[in-house]
């Protein structure tokens, strides 16, 4: 069992994880989930005894990584896949961690058979892909097959083959009772393959829980309704009685009606009362995705904005209309480069547009307003808090709320501090 009691962590000015306390238990995998920057690689740092906490402390079955007894045997780690010596090749790199650590020879070809790199075993791993760079790097992890597992990120750049297999090893080192710790930012992923979850945010603890209280905790249940498709004059019916009788009612993409507030077997009464039929009545669950955004959305410190594209884009004449985009061609009259064409002029505008004036680097005069290509607004994503006051949000129990300290608002951009 991993345990954190209190653990804090500061780099000069910067908090990176603040008192942060939770236990990651053996027999289950438990996702380390938290926005870009939020201290989750800290925090796996100062678990393998890389880093120093500030304040607090961590242990693995009870002791600090250093004082551990044969660690690399007792705990395995993938922190950072890149973190390899290129000119060696994977088989002398685990052969070095190997007797580094009185392990066997013959354990390096069983890794190397078990991450599916055995054909590429005598090649330098300064030529691997991203992926199987992963691989060598679970290889490592697994070598002493330890009883404690910490994975930062391991799908990262691998297949979709990849990602099952990892998922799949995963559940199985966890099945044998082994400690496993993964952080991802692939929730999708994370949903099929965690049991338990902690949560992070700005370096402190957000949640602690199973993934199904964590969903169920941060998510709102909502019934989808369908009426037939040919009779548009029944779906407004239905939706003044469902609001009549005080339910949410929201258009979803496809025509179905999204309802808030009113329990199924309601909805399904108030639709025979009004005599409307129905071809759908289904309930649903927020993703792991929806709940983390929601949960999260205070606590994220690196936010995009819309590409305005200054500059780049042709002026319009007073009063014309912006050209609509032709699906599967871009936006006419788009002078962003295009891709170079064999023999061709790397950046040449578009055929048949009208060359712009010339301007200086950042001159020429731009279209503001929304840019093709421009994904839609996250419908979680809440505008970025101006100043923050309060602390950052906290799931419902067994998260205990963390005060912030009052040097440093970790509730605030770290610029703001
Ligand atoms: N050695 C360091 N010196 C100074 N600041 C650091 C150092 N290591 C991490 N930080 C800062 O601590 C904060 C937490 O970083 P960390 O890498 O732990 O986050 P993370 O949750 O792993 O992020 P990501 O999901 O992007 O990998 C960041 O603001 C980072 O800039």
């Amino acid at each position: 069992m991993i345990e954190a009691v209190g653990l804090t962590k500061r780099y000069g000015d910067k908090t990176a994880v603040y008192n942060l306390s939770f236990q990651v238990r053996p027999g289950a995998v438990t996702g380390f989930l938290g926005p870009n920057g939020s201290g989750k690689s800290t925090t796996m740092r100062m678990i393998l005894g890389l880093d120093n906490p500030t304040a607090g402390h961590v242990t693995i079955g009870g002791y600090p990584y250093r004082r551990l007894p044969n660690a690399p045997r007792q705990v395995g780690a993938l922190l950072d896949a890149k973190a390899v010596h290129g000119g060696r090749s994977a088989r002398n790199h685990l052969l070095s961690l190997a007797q580094l650590s009185g392990i066997p020879a013959r354990r390096v070809d069983e890794v190397l058979g078990v991450v599916g790199l055995h054909d590429v075993a005598r090649r330098r791993s300064k030529g691997f892909s991203l992926g199987m760079g992963q691989r060598l790097g679970i290889a490592a992890a697994l070598l002493g097959d330890p009883q404690v597992l910490l994975f930062d990120e391991p799908v990262n750049g691998l297949d979709p083959e990849g990602i099952l297999w990892v998922r799949n090893l995963m559940k199985a080192l966890a099945a044998e009772g082994r400690t496993v710790f993964v952080s991802s930012h692939l929730m999708s992923e994370m949903a099929l393959t965690a049991d338990h979850l902690i949560v992070i945010g700005r370096g402190q603890l957000l949640a602690d829980m199973s993934i199904t209280d964590f969903i169920s905790a941060n998510s709102a249940d909502f019934a989808r309704v369908r009426t037939p498709d040919t009779e548009p004059q029944q779906r407004e019916k239905l939706s003044s009685a469902l609001t009549e009788a005080g339910g949410h009612v929201l258009p979803e993409q496809d025509g179905a009606l999204r309802v808030t507030g009113l329990p199924l077997p309601r909805i399904s009464d108030i639709a025979h009362d009004a005599d409307v039929r129905l071809w759908e009545l289904s309930p649903h669950q927020a993703s792991l995705e929806e709940a983390y955004m929601r949960m999260t959305q205070g606590a994220v410190d690196y936010r995009s904005t819309d590409d305005q594209k200054a500059g780049l884009q042709q002026p319009l004449p007073p009063g014309a209309q912006p050209p609509m985009p032709v699906p599967g061609q871009g936006q006419p009259g788009w002078y962003a480069p295009s891709p170079p064409q064999p023999g061709g002029q790397p950046f040449a505008p578009p055929q048949g547009a009208p060359v712009p004036p010339p301007a200086g680097p950042y001159g020429a005069p731009g279209a503001p307003g929304a840019a093709p290509g421009v994904p839609a607004p996250n419908p979680y994503a809440q505008p970025a808090p101006q100043a923050p006051q309060g602390p950052a949000p906290v799931a419902p129990p067994p998260a205990a709320p963390p005060s912030a300290p009052s040097s440093a608002d970790l509730t605030k951009p770290e610029d703001a501090r």
